[in-house]
């Protein structure tokens, strides 16, 4: 069983702390999604299981060894990183062979995955001309030439269309099924809500959460109750003044009961109370509120 192992990775660039002490592990047999804001350290980690970046402290393993010293990496790790490095005036399929030659594998292989990505009938047209969805799917065909049990792929679902996010949804949960480790980064949270077993969200260059999604999604539901009144601005005032807090239809802070005992006391009308299930995203935001390094303005 391969699994994607990091522990207590640090780096710096300059005055930038990417990442400070970043530990997880992705295990064999399920998606591990990988998720942070902008610049919270996902592409340097990533490269750094790669070897292509030295850590300035800390171990990168794979399968229970440091990348640069397996004697068969792509048939170890497989791995996406960025969709656009590749030659733009070679077909896609040229691209496989050339790739499948480095690693002794043959042109049989590159038929395999032009077909398991869908793109045999586009496999004879420069790259140069895709979109970036066969891009991804280029790419994603790349990683699987050698059969790897470990698969990491850095924001594979940009640029994919609806179908295209529908039918990668399916093809990692398969591969995971298979029993294969799937390390994937995300700013889909809604993606990664019905794809991945796992989550890893972190910020600032370490771990904010290493949770299975469904516990994640529990532990932030929690103590959330939807509330559905005619009367939104007299229910948030005495909800309020009793410690809790109400932002869209949604009161934090009391139980049910309390918040029927608060509204009925003071008169205010309401016809819904329902617990509220919280989203991957409302987790995520709520995990890295104080960790958004790029934030834009609000309109
Ligand atoms: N080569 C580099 N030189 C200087 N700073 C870098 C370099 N690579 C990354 N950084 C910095 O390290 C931090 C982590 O960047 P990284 O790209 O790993 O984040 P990320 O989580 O992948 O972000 P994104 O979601 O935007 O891709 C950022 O502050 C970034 O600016």
């Amino acid at each position: 069983m391969t699994s994607i192992e990091v522990s207590g990775l640090r780096k710096r660039y300059g005055g930038t702390t990417a990442l400070d002490g970043m530990t997880f592990t992705a295990r064999a047999g399920r998606v591990t999604g990988f998720v942070g804001p902008n610049g919270a350290g996902k592409s340097t980690t990533m490269r750094i299981i790669l070897g292509l970046q030295r850590a300035d402290a800390g171990e990168a393993l794979v399968g229970g060894r440091p990348y640069r010293s397996l004697q068969h990496p792509l048939r170890s790790l497989g791995s996406l990183l960025d969709a656009s490095a590749l030659h733009p005036a070679r077909s896609g399929r040229n691209h496989l062979l050339w790739l499948a030659q480095t690693q002794g594998l043959g042109q049989g292989r590159v038929n395999e995955v032009l077909e398991l990505v869908g793109l045999t009938g586009a496999g004879r047209r420069t790259a140069g001309g895709y979109s970036l969805g066969m891009r991804q799917r280029l790419g994603i065909a790349a990683a699987l030439l050698g059969d790897p049990p470990a698969i990491m792929l850095d924001e594979p679902f940009n640029g994919m269309d609806p179908e295209g996010i529908v039918w990668l949804r399916g093809f990692l949960r398969a591969l995971a099924e298979q029993g294969r480790a799937v390390l994937v980064s995300s700013h889909l949270m809604s993606e990664l809500q019905d794809m991945a077993d796992h989550v890893v969200v972190v910020g600032r260059g370490r771990v904010l959460a290493d949770s299975g999604v469904a516990e994640l999604i529990a532990a932030v539901s929690g103590d959330r109750v939807r509330l559905r009144t005619s009367a939104p601005a007299q229910a948030a005032a005495v909800l309020a003044a009793a410690g809790a807090e109400v932002a869209d239809g949604v009161v934090r802070g009391l139980g049910a009961e309390e918040i029927v005992a608060v509204l009925t006391g003071h008169g205010v009308p309401f016809s819904e109370l329902a617990p509220h299930r919280a989203t991957l995203e409302d987790a995520y935001l709520e995990l890295t509120a104080g960790s958004v390094e790029y934030r834009g303005a609000t309109a």
